[in-house]
């Protein structure tokens, strides 16, 4: 088994519902997202992706359509709390808005892009590890051995 990891960046604002410090504001972060991904490599002289266990092009492209591409200039907001009717008001104003089934903290954020990134994936590759960083020295881990 090898592991191969590709990292990504999108720029995205939040705002926490409820939070006792300075995040209950609107702010944005430059995210930083490390994808790690398992599996053989392929062993096929016929086959255009032999030595790989899948082309970076293809994580790649998984990655960009469902999470950086969806929450690049964006702001995440809580769509389960009255944050809702601020999303409403933004997005009446022509802003990009994403109303989450969650508080958009850090670890959620990592839950849900372990869900969208797994169901894309190749049946032979599985998902192994995410880092998602919020600020240089803030970040979250997902690691398949936990969430199996
Ligand atoms: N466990 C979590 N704690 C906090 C989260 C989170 O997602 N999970 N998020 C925030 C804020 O959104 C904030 O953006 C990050 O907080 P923090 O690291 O405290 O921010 P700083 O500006 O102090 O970061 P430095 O990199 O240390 O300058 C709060 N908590
Ligand atoms: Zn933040």
């Amino acid at each position: 088994m090898i592991r191969i990891t590709k990292i990504f960046t999108f720029e995205t604002a939040h705002v926490l519902y409820n939070y006792d410090g300075k995040c209950k504001n609107m702010h944005g972060h430059s995210y930083k997202l490390f994808v790690t991904v398992k599996g053989k490599p392929i062993n096929d002289l016929n086959n255009p992706k032999n030595g790989m266990v899948v082309d970076f092009g293809d994580i790649k492209s998984i990655v960009k359509s469902e999470i950086v591409d969806v929450w690049d200039h964006a702001v995440l907001i809580n769509g389960l709390s009255p944050h809702k009717e601020l999303g409403e008001d933004l997005e009446n104003k022509g802003h990009k808005v994403i109303y989450c089934t969650f508080q958009p903290t850090c670890e959620n954020m990592l839950s849900a892009i372990a869900a969208k990134i797994k169901s894309k994936l190749p049946a032979e590759v599985s998902l192994a590890y995410l880092k998602l960083h919020e600020t240089e020295n803030s970040y979250g881990e997902w690691f398949a051995e936990d969430n199996s």
